[in-house]
């Protein structure tokens, strides 16, 4: 039997109502669909991005995943209609709770996690973005904050993730004064990796060149960074000798210095 070594896996896909999941060459394409509210992100649709991780997690055929918007937007925020049904604190602490939860599963992905922006990405949509580890604009894509110009603040990871990945300085001003940041700004700013002409298209060429480089040793470089954030750099530096050992008893890593020396391109099998 050509098979006989391996089990018969069967990753069962949720049917989604607000947003698709495909993979073509190991890229998993993650897009919202409620093109008609811009995405907002209501609590099903923050429900199903909690199952499509869970997908990612166990789709053996996505080493990439790219999120994406249909329509004009990313998205436009958390659901503004849900949240003027929120009732008294707990409710919205929950509520708070439920995304910052959903995008914690989305930022412990073991698989480097793109976004890729077009139009506006605002509020709980930034947040998004901020949970994959690059984000991609498309010429003219608005990014923003404008939590308190609806006397909220942040609360889907934004007063947390955005000065970490800019600094306090930066993000304080975005927060403050709820502004559109323009892309070629954002680029700037540190906020995102690339600007475009075409987010997903810029997205997909990133994740291509991501793709070239051995799967474990991804996985364990995005675990050093993320695991060292909250240490200090004694402790990190730790953890990154660990993981390095870790990397260097892996086949790719003898599969990639046998190439160097052969002077060849590296053939990695996630091994
Ligand atoms: C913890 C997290 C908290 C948060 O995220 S709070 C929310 C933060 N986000 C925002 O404040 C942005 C809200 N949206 C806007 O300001 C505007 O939209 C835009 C500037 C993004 C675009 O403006 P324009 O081009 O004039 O489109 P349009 O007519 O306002 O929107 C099209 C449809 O989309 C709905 N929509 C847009 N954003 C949201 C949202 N965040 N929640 C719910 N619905 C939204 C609208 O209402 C409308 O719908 P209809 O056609 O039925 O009137």
């Amino acid at each position: 039997m050509e098979h006989e070594h391996e089990h018969e896996f069967i990753l069962e896909i949720p049917e989604f109502q607000h947003l698709t999941y495909e993979v073509e060459g190991n890229i998993a394409l993650v897009t919202l669909r409620r093109p008609e509210a811009l995405n907002a992100l209501s609590r099903e649709v923050l429900e199903e991005l909690a199952q499509v991780a869970e997908v990612i997690h166990q789709d053996p055929e996505a080493r990439v995943a790219i999120f994406t918007g249909e329509g004009r937007a990313f998205a436009a925020g958390a659901d503004l209609k849900e949240i003027a049904a929120l009732k008294d604190p707990f409710m919205a602490r929950e509520y708070a709770l439920l995304g910052q939860q959903v995008f914690a599963e989305i930022a412990a992905l073991p698989i480097p996690t793109i976004a890729a922006i077009h139009g506006y990405a605002l509020g709980g949509g930034l947040e998004l973005a901020l949970a994959c580890d690059l984000r991609v604009a498309a010429k003219g894509a608005k990014l923003g904050l404008p939590e308190v110009g609806l006397g909220l603040i942040p609360g889907f990871g934004g007063t947390q993730r955005l000065p970490r990945l800019i600094g306090r300085g930066r993000a304080l001003d975005l927060i403050f004064t709820g502004r559109h940041v323009e892309a070629e700004e954002a680029l700037q700013l540190g906020l995102v990796n690339r600007v475009g002409e075409d987010a997903l298209e810029e997205a997909k060429r990133l994740a291509q060149s991501i793709l070239k480089n051995a799967p474990i040793a991804l996985a364990l470089a995005k675990e050093s960074v993320v695991r060292g954030e909250g240490l200090d750099l004694a402790e990190a530096l730790e953890i990154e000798a660990d993981l390095f050992g870790y990397a260097a008893a892996t086949e790719d890593m003898k599969e990639g210095v046998r190439a160097f020396l052969e002077k060849r391109a590296p053939e990695f099998k996630g091994e």
